[in-house]
């Protein structure tokens, strides 16, 4: 049998020699080299101990070549996606190449059609000018202009054009048929011709006169006949003319290139300094914007987002976007709601296509975009007071704690005389200020933040010992976390007999409202606002926790804060309760609140004293402003007066813009409404009031009514008298005007006359609703009542020809008529319902049959009629409703 030697064997293992012969002295296999012979039991021995190293190493290769195939596939695969990235790439190059292409070729195809036309209407001109001064012999008047001279130079062109064909003409003509008919008589005449020409050798601007008196002459020659003209130019009269010809056109063409030229350096460079100068003013607007943003402490991220107004339309977009509004319209139209120019667009729809333009946007509600920013160093804030509203359910002492609070620090004798002046109050406590916001309740404070207005530093719940929490003192709780302000809580009513502070506490914990000494974050302080306990302490929480927000403000600087209330006053005019917060407010500041303007004329501090400063956390009612602000609007004092009415007015007018929008255009929303509801009726109202509270109080009257079959619409509301703007606005949109303690002025009575716009005015709101309650009745639909007519038995049943089965009846009560309705009862079922088809009395046609009369009814479209069935007559009657 064949030995095996130690490579071949090693080889076999996929190992070298050295490795073999260790192993086979592990082994304890006699052999000195590579090249050593083993024998077969060696080699089987050495077979079984190297088994698993040659499984493994078989498994090792085999994995090496999966691996390897694995990666051959994987590179296959990426080679493939990127032939195939290569090949779209490809495509979309060629595909933009062949619409640049196209759009190329189009382009030239379009300018040479222009430039074809041009030319045309250029030849045409020129031709008709040629024309004209063919006929006219006046000489060219005064030193010609710039434009008029390039019109001269085509004009004087086309006259030597022609002149020259006339000659060539000519001199075929006289080289033809007339060739040797040279007359004597003819010298004169060319010579005559020649003068003119010779001295035609001057300046551009004499050409024309040149050129007219050789035009003359021409004419002159036609006149005498052109015998005289034909073959009377002598060879160096022609010589001179062409000489001069060549010389005229050679000038006028390097004149013509020399303008063109120039113009066209101009218009080019003119361009240049186009865009130069709009690059540097974006430029510039950019570097503004990113001054602003890091002085406001804004996201220099947003600073590509593009705000856009609410409700703007599309070409507001277009312009804002600075995009083609055709574009615009054109996704509108993809999206499946296609819009005019002038139509407003939705937020959804502004984002949208904003979106698909690839553009960041913003959209922006009324009192965002009348908000300002500030910035202020926080070397300039000074600790400002807290500003406090009070919350809790119905009757759980809102209003007692209040006047409470407002009685502290007050001596006993001087109770009686503190009326509530402004609808904010401030208190000192420990030499120190809190201010209420008197308007307690969580809907005003929502109100407010709703409009962007965050006034409220601390809120007070308040929760009545004796009744616990109820709804709205969850409510409250809502209101408050949404806007992140703290909560203390004042637990009332512990003088009453059932209270039961710790029940409020171990109730409130379920909302998340835990006090500190239960390791919660609340403060909870006992009172009784009746009997004034517990005050002191509950302010000096409020004090604590104004230490813990560290409150701060700038008071050195330009005023701006928030309107609480407005109000018109018969005596005083608008009257405004804001609050400031930032910089202090003088007497005779100029400034701005929503759509109101004017100069502060006075000021009334909470207690009812002029004052002639505010500074932060102080509420005062200013006197002075153009109209009355609504409750939530921002304001802010204006250096420059004119300053603050250019940005009222522009506000005025955009609101104004805004409201005849909306009343016009129907919103995809509302548009889906309307179609659904197609048999609700409207009933458009436009309320102003004396007070904010008047329309808050009827608006809410007004939802509570029943609008199923007439909705009610409250299109416009304000503080304020009735003006012209309101009638034209009520008549664009067939609304009434309701007043509440305000009268039109008279414009707007003349307008309202002129429109048929109805204005009622009311001093007390169950008048109104009265009204409107009638109003919307009158608008409800009649109401159908079936009124029963008659009853019948049928006794028995016979053929009519044409008819069918009719019935013999006989009428049991009332009187049937053949117009009523009918029903057929057979044992309490209802049968048919229809009409009476015929009506007989005896042989003869009835029109009705009274109770007692016996008759034949037959029915329409119906057969199956059986002696003791009853025939139920009835009719419909309209009905106006009552309600
Ligand atoms: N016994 C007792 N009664 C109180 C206390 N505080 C308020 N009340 C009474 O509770 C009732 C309601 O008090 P208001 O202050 O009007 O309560 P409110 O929360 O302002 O009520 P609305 O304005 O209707 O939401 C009044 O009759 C108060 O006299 C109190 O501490 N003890």
């Amino acid at each position: 049998m064949a030995k095996t030697r130690v490579h071949d064997l090693a080889k076999e293992y996929g190992m070298t020699s050295k490795e073999m012969l260790g192993h086979l002295a592990d082994m304890k296999i006699p052999a000195k080299s590579a090249s050593s012979t083993l024998e077969d039991a060696y080699v089987s021995m050495v077979r079984k101990q190297l088994k698993p190293i040659l499984d493994a190493r078989a498994a090792e290769i085999e994995a090496e070549k999966r691996a390897e195939a694995e990666a051959k596939a994987e590179e296959e695969r990426i080679e493939a996606e990127r032939a195939e990235k290569q090949r779209i790439e490809a495509e979309k190059r060629r595909e933009a190449e062949r619409a640049e292409e196209e759009r190329r070729r189009k382009a030239e195809e379009e300018r040479r059609r222009r430039a074809e036309e041009e030319r045309l209407a250029a030849e045409k001109k020129a031709k008709e000018e040629a024309e004209k001064n063919r006929v006219r012999d006046t000489a060219p008047k005064s030193v010609p202009s710039f434009s008029s001279l390039l019109d001269q130079i085509a004009q004087q062109e086309q006259v030597l054009k022609h002149q020259a064909e006339e000659a060539a003409q000519k001199k075929a003509e006289s080289k033809g048929s007339r060739g040797g008919k040279r007359g004597s008589g003819r010298g004169g005449e060319s010579r005559q011709s020649a003068a003119p020409a010779a001295s035609g050798n001057a300046p551009a601007a004499n050409a024309g006169a040149a050129n007219d008196s050789e035009r003359s002459d021409g004419r002159r020659r036609g006149k005498k006949g052109r015998r005289g003209e034909e073959g009377g130019e002598d060879r160096y009269s022609r010589m001179a003319r062409e000489a001069e010809a060549y010389n005229r056109n050679k000038v006028l063409e390097e004149a013509r290139e020399a303008v063109e030229e120039a113009s066209r350096e101009s218009t080019g460079r003119r361009k240049r300094r186009k865009e130069r100068r709009q690059k540097q003013q974006a430029e510039a607007e950019q570097e503004k914007r990113i001054e602003e943003a890091i002085a406001n402490d804004q996201d220099l991220s947003q600073l590509d987002t593009v705000k856009v107004p609410q409700g703007s339309t599309v070409s507001d977009l277009a312009e804002l976007l600075g995009v083609p509004a055709n574009d615009i319209i054109k996704r509108l139209f993809l999206l499946g709601t296609p819009l005019t120019l002038t139509e407003s667009m939705s937020d959804d729809l502004i984002e949208l296509v904003a979106d698909d333009l690839g553009r960041d946007v913003k959209v922006m509600t009324k009192e965002e975009e009348n908000s300002f920013s500030f910035y202020d160093n926080p070397e300039d804030l000074k600790p400002r007071s807290p500003v406090v509203t009070v919350m809790g359910h119905v009757d759980h002492g809102k209003t007692s704690l209040l006047d409470a609070i407002r009685h502290t620090g007050v001596a006993a004798g001087e109770a009686g005389g503190i009326t509530q002046a402004i609808g904010a109050s401030q208190v000192q406590i420990n030499g120190r200020t809190i201010t209420f916001i008197d308007t307690p309740g969580h809907e005003t404070f929502t109100a407010m933040r709703a409009r962007g207005a965050k006034v409220t530093d601390i809120v007070i719940l308040i929760v009545a010992a004796d009744d616990g929490v109820m709804p709205q003192t969850v409510e409250s709780i809502n209101h408050a976390k949404a806007a992140d302000v703290p909560i203390i809580v004042a637990v009332n009513k512990i003088d009453k007999p059932g209270a039961n502070p710790d029940k409020v506490r171990q109730e409130l914990t379920e909302y998340g409202v835990i006090p500190e000494e239960w390791g919660g974050q609340n403060m909870f302080v006992n009172i009784s606002a009746k009997k004034k306990q517990g005050i002191d302490e509950l302010l000096e929480s409020v004090l604590l926790e104004a230490d813990v927000l560290e409150l701060k403000a700038n008071p050195d600087t330009f005023a701006s804060g928030y309107v609480l209330e407005g109000k018109l006053d018969r005596g005083r005019g608008s009257v405004a309760t804001v609050l400031v917060s930032r910089g202090t407010l003088h007497v005779g500041d100029a400034l701005v609140a929503g759509l109101s303007y004017g100069r502060v004329r006075a000021m009334i501090d909470p207690k009812g004293n002029p004052v002639t400063e505010a500074g932060p956390s102080d509420p005062v009612e200013i006197l002075g402003l153009s109209s009355v602000p609504n409750a939530g609007d921002e304001f802010r004092v204006f250096q420059d007066d004119r300053e603050a009415r250019d940005l009222a007015d522009q506000r005025a007018l955009k609101a104004r813009i805004e409201e005849q929008n909306r009343v016009k255009h129907v919103t995809l929303e509302n548009l889906f409404d309307t179609m659904a509801d197609a048999d609700v009726k409207e009933l458009n109202l436009i309320i102003k009031a004396d007070v904010q509270g008047s329309i808050e109080a009827l608006q809410d009257s007004l939802d509570k009514m029943d609008q199923s079959e007439v909705r009610i619409n409250t299109i416009h509301s304000a503080v304020g008298a009735i003006n012209e703007t309101d009638v034209v606005l009520a008549d664009a949109s067939n609304a009434i005007i309701i007043g509440f303690g305000v009268r039109p002025d008279a414009k707007a009575r003349g307008a309202a006359e002129r429109a048929g716009v109805e204005i009622r005015c009311y001093d007390v709101i169950y008048k109104a609703l009265e009204d409107l309650d009638a109003a919307r009745i009158g608008m409800l639909k009649p109401t159908e009542v079936e009124v029963s007519t008659g009853l019948a038995v049928v006794l028995d049943t016979f053929k009519v020809p044409k008819v069918g089965i009719a019935a013999g009846v006989r009428v049991e009560e009332g009187e049937i008529a053949n117009s009523d309705s009918v029903r057929l009862v057979r044992d309490g079922i209802v049968v048919y319902n229809g009409k009476i088809a015929s009506m007989r009395h005896y042989k003869d046609e009835a029109k009705s049959l009274r109770g007692g009369m016996e008759g034949g009814i037959g029915l329409e479209n119906f057969q199956d009629i059986k002696p003791g069935d009853q025939i139920e007559a009835y009719r419909i009657d309209q009905v106006a409703r009552t309600e």
